[in-house]
């Protein structure tokens, strides 16, 4: 669990910190908010997304499935600072194992509710994928704008990160891996 206690004591040090007053009208509830705010989005630190995966057997489907515009939500581990996009998520089943298209997205939310880079943000939602329901390929495609990159430092708004995390034929298959490409771009 977050420390909820903890993080309101280090924000109010840190609203000292800065040189404002943490004893203002306006701050008075803020380090209590962020506290509960940091409690719902570093909740991944305390769950494995593994656990969301209910497996369905759908006859012989070994064709794509594809979850695209996932609106993803994490935070940069650097500066603490959010990076928001979408994950396109795509398995190819082995011998009709599937998943519920939701689990995908949750597995997603999940993977994204800690201090994270966007590489491996990518690559964890890949490897549950793998590991959850041994599908002939994977693959998760994640284009994000980073609020570092934007509203301090270099400063180049608009400016997009795609990262992408390919398994098994999806990988090794230039053929398979152009089909799922193109309908990512879609
Ligand atoms: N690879 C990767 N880098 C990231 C991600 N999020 C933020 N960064 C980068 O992390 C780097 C941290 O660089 P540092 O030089 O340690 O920190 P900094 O002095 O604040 O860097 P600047 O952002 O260049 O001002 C920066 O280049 C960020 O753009 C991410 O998801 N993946
Ligand atoms: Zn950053």
């Amino acid at each position: 669990m977050v420390d909820k206690e903890r993080v309101k004591a280090a924000v109010r040090e840190i609203l000292i910190a800065i040189g404002d007053d943490p004893d203002r009208e306006g701050l008075k509830e803020t380090p209590d908010r962020v506290a509960r705010m940091y409690d719902e989005i570093f909740a991944g630190l305390h769950k494995d997304p593994r656990e969301y995966v209910k497996v369905f057997q759908e006859e012989n489907h070994e064709e794509i499935v594809l979850v695209k515009d996932i609106p993803t939500y994490s935070i940069c581990e650097h500066h603490l600072l959010p990076f928001v996009g979408v994950a396109h998520v795509v398995y190819i089943p082995r011998k009709g194992k599937v998943m519920g298209l939701s689990k995908l997205a949750r597995i997603v939310d999940t993977v994204a509710k800690k201090p994270q880079l966007q590489e491996r943000l990518t690559s964890q939602v890949a490897d549950v994928l793998m590991d959850t329901i041994n599908p002939i390929g994977a693959a998760v495609v994640m284009e994000a704008e980073h609020l570092c990159m934007t509203m301090r430092g270099i400063k180049k708004p608009g400016s997009r990160t795609i990262t992408s995390a390919l398994r098994g034929i999806i990988k090794t298959d230039a053929r398979t891996r152009a089909e799922v490409m193109a309908l990512i771009k879609d």
